[in-house]
């Protein structure tokens, strides 16, 4: 069994690593606090890295990381992983979207708490010897419009609690449907802006991308009610830190509670230090013990899955393929890679797009990963790549600039199912096509005849001129070189008065033997290869 190295740069539960210290084949590394260019030094060694928040995965890392295979992320936010570049190295990224989920809701709801009822500075007022009442009055929750930014797992959890306080729930989330809104018992918004006009208190559960970057701004925050507050638990950048400020120092917003900053750790002269109502706390949504070891085991388990056996669950840069998929994919899985290699050796290089086909049964399964397994058979040899797989396949395409395109139709003729792969150049269109017999991949279809053949093994085609005696000479000439032959189709295009043969050989033709065969009157085309 390969044995395959994986490193935990950031802190995690000691469960997990021991699940993946325990797994066959996998040892690990734990080395945490690595600055960027010790990680950049050592990734290299590293097949696979789990990280939380701290660790950053930039363009550099991947560049470094020569055997990586895949990034586990033990929590949510993959904001610290350039997933385009995760994506142009081949490198799946996998989260663990629902193990802290219950944590980080109770955590934002402690900072509304207290926020409204100013407990931080209570404390430290009161432990400095002092008795005041007066100054730390709060606000009560019951009854105050609570804008939620964010209806996924977290913003859910939240709105649950914040109506057994009797808060009025508001919500915005693009994906958020009327009917899933009523049967939450939330108001929905049709914008940001309509949650936020009007609201007391608002909290933050989006994810941090170009789009969400200060999406609480000046402009949003003037429509919030005098004296709101603002929770943001999620990430950092999604409130514009400086607006914020200004905004409680012109006495509008009464004060904000952050766990999350645009830049972590804040500088000592974070401007937000010196507002009037605040409470900070230092990223700890997810810093509870039983989050830890739920998002910690998740990630070891999937990340030894993946290693193991290519199972690939809560990816963020392709489609999932548990171990269900795999076992119902998997056949197909196989025929594609073949049908795309077929293609390669059969077409003329660079083509312009390839179009993929379903036909039939095979119309039902996830065909995006199928269709990735064609790409990657075809890329692999077609292109220059070093590795090209099922999570890089589309984008190293793209980069070729070959159009990919997919289609399904419920219905095969001739057969149940069938897949039908073309590459296309200018004018030229090269078709291969594969199906089942019973559990049998068979490949049927090579450049326009057909055929019925392994999907595996090494391979002769012959396309020559359909007349008597050439099937003889190709027999005699392989029988000579000493080449045993294992399987042999035969098909012939009447309207081209050509014929192809399909050889399944047990052992590679010599150079000498192609180059007799290429010689010979009447054949036009020899091509060697191994699928
Ligand atoms: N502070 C912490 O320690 C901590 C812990 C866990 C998660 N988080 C962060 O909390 C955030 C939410 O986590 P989750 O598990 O609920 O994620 P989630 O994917 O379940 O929910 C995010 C929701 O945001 C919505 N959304 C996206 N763009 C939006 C926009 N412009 N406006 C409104 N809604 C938008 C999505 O449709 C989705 O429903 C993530 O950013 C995550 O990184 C922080
Ligand atoms: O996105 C998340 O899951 C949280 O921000 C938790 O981050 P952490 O793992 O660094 O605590």
């Amino acid at each position: 069994m390969t044995n395959y190295r994986v490193l935990v740069s950031d802190p995690i539960s000691e469960k997990g690593v021991e699940a993946l210290r325990s797994a066959e084949g996998i040892t690990v590394d734990v080395n945490t606090g690595l600055s960027p260019e010790e990680l950049i030094k050592i990734i290299g060694d590293y097949h696979g890295l789990v990280i939380r928040s701290q660790t950053k995965v930039t363009p550099e890392v991947f560049a470094a990381a020569k055997n990586l295979k895949a990034i586990g992320r033990a929590g949510v936010g993959v904001d610290n992983i350039d997933r385009d570049a995760a994506t142009d190295h081949g490198v799946v990224v996998m989260n663990t979207p629902s193990g802290n989920t219950i944590s980080t809701a109770e955590h934002a709801f402690a900072l509304m708490l207290a926020l409204a009822r100013n407990i931080g500075p209570a404390h430290t007022s009161m432990i400095s010897g002092k008795w005041d009442r007066k100054l730390y009055e709060g606000v009560e929750m019951f009854g105050k419009r609570l804008a939620i930014l964010g209806m996924g797992r977290i913003g859910t959890e939240f709105a649950k609690r914040a109506q057994a306080f009797g808060m009025h729930v508001v919500a915005y989330d693009p994906f958020l449907t009327a009917a899933r809104a009523q049967s939450l018992k939330v108001e929905l918004a049709e914008t940001a802006d309509k949650a936020l006009t009007g609201a007391d208190v608002v909290t933050l559960h989006i994810p941090m991308t170009p789009e969400t970057n200060h999406i609480m701004n000046k402009e949003r925050i003037a429509l919030m009610n005098p004296g709101a507050l603002i929770i943001n638990c999620a990430r950092g950048g999604l409130v514009d830190e400086a607006a914020a400020k200004a905004s409680i120092d012109a006495g509008h917003l009464a004060g904000i509670a952050l766990d999350v900053y645009e830049v972590e750790p804040p500088p000592a002269d974070f401007p937000l230090f010196s507002a009037k109502k605040t409470v900070f706390t230092p990223h700890l949504g997810a810093s509870t013990a039983e989050a830890q070891e739920n998002v910690g085991i998740e990630v070891a388990i999937q990340i030894k899955d993946f290693l193991q056996s290519g199972e690939i669950r809560n990816a963020v840069n392709m489609p999932n393929l548990d171990a269900k998929t795999l076992e119902s994919v998997g056949p197909y899985l196989d025929l594609a890679d073949s049908l795309g290699k077929l293609l390669s050796k059969i077409a003329p290089a660079q083509c312009d797009s390839i179009r993929v086909s379903y036909l039939g049964a095979v119309s039902e399964l996830d065909t995006e990963l199928v269709t990735r397994k064609i790409l990657t058979g075809y890329l692999a040899a077609a292109s220059n790549e070093a590795q090209v797989n099922l999570i890089n396949a589309p984008a190293v395409a793209k980069n070729l600039g070959i159009s990919v395109s997919e289609s399904t139709v419920a219905l095969a003729t001739n057969c149940t199912e069938l897949i039908e792969v073309s590459a296309i150049k200018g004018n030229e269109t090269t078709t291969v096509a594969g199906t089942f017999f019973g559990s049998s991949a068979r490949i049927v279809h090579i450049a326009g005849h057909y055929v019925e053949t392994n999907p595996s093994g090494r391979f002769l085609f012959v396309e020559n001129d359909d007349r008597p005696g050439i099937v003889g000479v190709i027999g005699s000439s392989l029988g000579e070189a000493g080449v045993n032959i294992a399987n042999m189709a035969l098909s012939r295009n009447k309207e081209k008065k050509t014929a192809v043969t399909v050889i399944e050989v047990d052992n590679e033709p010599t150079p000498e033997l192609l180059k007799t065969l290429r010689e010979t009157p009447g054949i036009l085309k020899v091509l060697s290869f191994e699928l």
